[in-house]
């Protein structure tokens, strides 16, 4: 059974010109938005779709590239499309995500009071594979990006996985295609200097070429282009290309 990838933005928390790494992950009748970044109403839109085209939102970590678009995203759906948007998020993200994040702009007094008055929320607990649609199953990975602050990478249908923002964890992607089956590997890559809270493409040039061979790069920064051709076994995912996985 294959799905459909569509990239919403490819680009680095910092890129100018590319929107913020969000995908839309689809099964044919079901679309999830993996990420909802400042940029992504924007981007939505020059794909000529709406928040309402969507069915579901999945947040992986607090930084404004991955959740700096949900407060439009609730906004719109309330009083715009008169629904309110299921959104999946770790047990360890949900009130921080709200106290943190969205109640300043969100909370209206008896109107929006909670996450639950703006999101039909659904937790999720690691290492628990959830299903989000008929052919969409899904499980969050612990991973390191920011010490001290919880990030989560994605497994879905025990054969894809998404980085999301993490530190190079070689160990994981070995254990993911040799125990787990693992035969798509959507990646994080910052393409030069020191990783700090990424995964650097020179660590990536170090895994074996056939697990080099399952790496789609993405969350690059706006010189990608001096990079094509020097990474390896590994290719470029690109914004607004839908990809059959
Ligand atoms: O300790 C830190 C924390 C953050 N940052 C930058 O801020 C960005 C936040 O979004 P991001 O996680 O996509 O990328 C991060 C980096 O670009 C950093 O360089 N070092
Ligand atoms: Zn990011
Ligand atoms: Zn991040």
């Amino acid at each position: 059974m294959s799905l459909q990838l569509q990239m919403l933005g490819t680009g680095s928390a910092f890129a100018k010109k590319y929107f913020n790494n969000n995908a839309l992950l689809g099964d044919g009748s079901f679309t999830l938005l993996i990420d909802c970044g400042i940029t992504a109403p924007l981007a939505l839109h020059q794909l000529g779709k709406t928040f309402n085209d969507l069915d579901a939102v999945l947040i992986t970590h607090i930084h404004g590239d991955h959740v700096g678009g949900l407060e439009e995203l609730a906004f719109q759906m309330k009083y715009a499309y008169h629904r309110k948007m299921k959104l999946y998020i770790a047990e360890a993200l949900r009130d921080v995500l709200w106290e943190h994040t969205l109640k300043g702009g969100l909370s209206q007094p008896g109107q929006i009071t909670c996450l639950e008055d703006a999101f039909d929320v659904h937790t999720l607990q690691p290492g628990v594979p959830c299903r989000l649609s008929e052919q969409i199953e899904l499980e969050l990975i612990p991973n390191r990006h920011i010490p001290g602050k919880d990030s989560f990478s994605l497994y879905i249908n025990g054969r894809i996985f998404y980085s999301a923002d993490m530190t190079f964890d070689p160990g994981l992607l070995d254990k993911l295609v040799g125990e787990r089956g693992c035969d798509t590997i959507l990646h994080e890559v910052q393409l030069e200097g020191p990783g700090e809270v990424h995964t650097t493409l020179s660590e990536l040039l170090s895994l074996p070429e056939p697990v080099q061979r399952m790496i789609r790069l993405m969350h690059y920064a706006d010189n990608k282009d001096e990079f094509v051709g020097k990474t390896g076994e590994m290719t470029f995912l690109e914004q607004g290309h839908v990809n059959t996985l």
